[in-house]
């Protein structure tokens, strides 16, 4: 699915968050975006995925302007949102319409792309952190988006867990070729991910620069390549103390 932000701005209360953001995402593209607390970068997912209708400019999906809600978009958010009252497996069928056996085999489809197959019937206070964020992204992948957007899906799992996910949505991105569009703190996970990370800075947030990541995945996490994007990256923020 192609998405194209033209001078995407929105103001809250007469204060603006983001301004001027311009963006065209090639189907299965995974982009990053990536900037200090209070940039806006969860406010411009927020408008992507119909949620947020009130900001200028014009957003295009799948060659359409649109400011309603997007049936093709799904959302993982930092926690795992699950239900407490419903199982695993009901927990992933919950959005899904049509008959509940084909509702159901569906479900174990993509619970089995994350790894968790023989846990359908564990309720989500009996998963760790790390399998409650796979049952997220199950649930997410099980309604076949055309657009996956991330709110720092892995910044709440300690740091095994966290490259385990990046390795698992990669595996999953490759089989569904969703696009995906991802806001994140942490620099070595975009680097790892994305195509494109897209640098927002200041406040009102502005995109700083936009830097391509030409190395073909899966990546070496410890190139010398990633190291000197990190640099660059770090410089851009005005976070290398040199
Ligand atoms: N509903 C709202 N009402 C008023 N102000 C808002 C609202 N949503 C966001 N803002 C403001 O917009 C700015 C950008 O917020 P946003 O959450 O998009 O930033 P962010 O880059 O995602 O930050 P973080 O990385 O800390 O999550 C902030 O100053 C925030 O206070």
């Amino acid at each position: 699915m192609s998405l194209a932000l033209r001078n995407v701005s929105r103001t809250f209360n007469g204060t603006t968050a983001v301004k001027g953001v311009n963006l065209e995402v090639e189907p299965g593209e995974i982009i990053g975006l990536l900037g200090t607390s209070g940039c806006g970068k969860s406010t411009l997912l927020r408008a992507i995925s119909g949620l947020d209708p009130e900001y200028d400019g014009e957003i295009e999906i799948n060659g359409n302007v649109s400011r309603e809600i997007q049936d093709t978009a799904s959302f993982i958010f930092q926690e795992p949102r699950l239900l407490p009252w419903l199982n695993v497996l009901d927990n992933v069928t919950f959005g899904l319409t049509g008959k509940r056996k084909d509702k159901e085999n569906k479900a174990i489809d993509y619970l089995e792309s994350v790894g968790l197959s023989d846990k359908d019937a564990l309720y989500p206070r009996e998963l760790s952190g790390g399998m409650a964020q796979r049952v997220a992204i199950a649930r997410a992948l099980v309604t076949s988006p055309e657009i996956l957007l991330l709110d720092e899906p892995f910044s709440a799992l300690d740091a095994f867990t966290k490259m385990q996910l990046q390795d698992l949505l990669l595996d999953v991105w490759k089989k569904y070729q969703s696009t995906i569009v991802m806001v994140t703190h942490d620099i070595d996970e975009a680097m790892y991910l994305c195509d494109r990370v897209v640098i927002l800075k200041g406040q009102p947030g502005e995109v700083e620069r936009e830097i391509r990541i030409e190395q073909k995945r899966p990546r070496d996490r410890g190139s010398e390549y990633l190291a000197h994007l990190k640099s660059e990256i770090l410089d851009c923020l005005d976070l290398n103390k040199k």
